[in-house]
């Protein structure tokens, strides 16, 4: 059974396609790369995966864990309950401000216990002890009673990844979550993503701006352009070269002056059945 499964995926936005007839699976346990110029279409797959956008009618479905999460532009009636298995994080406006760190992470547990326990706050010891050692998995222990607010972006994000721990969601997807950040804190997050991936076998989809982070930490990655598949392969093959060629002018948004020369840690290969490069610039 595939993690994600997509089939003839298409949207509009008035005369704007932002989806163009997308298929594509991803393997359970696969840590996958959503790359792509500005505006490719990145967050929309991502929100439709989600549930959270339907696409437009027509013959297309997306599963989730072997689930429609919608089919022919409908939301399956079992969507909410489905995203409980899907944890995502967003670049901003993942944490509530005026709680603490703890409390945020707490809030992972919302969709398993009663909503009026959510409500109150009312969390279980054992619930906790659960999200204290998701903060800790994530490197930041010390943390959990300040408020989030005071938080920098890098914790920030990290604390975002330790409430989808406490969600124990099966799909982590994080639509570009080092985008902001500075490049040692990128790092961090995008080990911390990949250090999940292979000790938790969480399936995970990381939508990215710069190349080299694929190229490091994700085997395998998906490159959008105009809301169309143009690459689907290991991330390895996707040289700045192939990039110029998808992209055009475009790639130079992909492939800063500055990246440093990265090379994948074997560790984090993983078998991929083979690049298709789908269309040039
Ligand atoms: N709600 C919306 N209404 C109108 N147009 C939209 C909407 N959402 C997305 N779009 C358009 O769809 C296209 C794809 O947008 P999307 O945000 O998915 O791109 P992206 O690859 O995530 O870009 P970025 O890297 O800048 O976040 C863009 O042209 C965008 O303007």
């Amino acid at each position: 059974m595939d993690a994600i499964s997509i089939r003839n995926l298409s949207k509009t936005f008035g005369k704007k396609v932002a989806l163009d007839n997308i298929s594509l699976d991803i393997k359970q346990g696969e840590m996958v790369a959503l790359i792509g110029a500005s505006g490719s279409g990145k967050s929309t797959l991502i929100r439709h995966i989600c549930g959270l956008e339907t696409a437009q009618s027509g013959h297309s479905t997306i599963e989730v864990l072997g689930n429609p999460i919608q089919r022919d532009g409908r939301l399956a009636s079992r969507a909410r309950e489905m995203r409980r298995n899907i944890g995502v994080i967003f670049q901003q406006f993942n944490l509530v401000s005026r709680l603490s760190v703890l409390s945020n992470v707490l809030l992972g547990n919302l969709g398993r216990i009663p909503l009026w326990r959510g409500t109150l706050g009312l969390f279980t010891a054992e619930e906790k002890r659960l999200a204290r050692e998701a903060l800790a998995r994530v490197g930041i222990p010390e943390v959990a009673w300040q408020r989030a607010s005071t938080l920098s972006g890098g914790q920030q994000q990290r604390a975002a990844i330790a409430r989808t721990l406490v969600q124990r969601s099966n799909i982590l997807i994080a639509d570009e979550p080092i985008a902001s950040l500075d490049p040692s804190s990128a790092r961090r997050i995008m080990e911390v993503l990949a250090t999940i991936n292979r000790d938790e076998k969480i399936t995970c989809i990381v939508s990215l701006h710069q190349v080299e982070y694929a190229r490091r930490y994700c085997p395998r990655t998906i490159a959008l352009r105009d809301g169309k598949v143009v690459f689907d392969g290991p991330s390895s093959a996707l040289t700045n070269q192939s990039l110029m060629e998808l992209y055009g002018a475009g790639s130079e948004e992909l492939i800063p002056d500055t990246a440093p020369a990265f090379v994948m840690p074997e560790r984090f290969h993983q078998p991929h059945d083979g690049i298709s490069i789908l269309a040039t610039a």
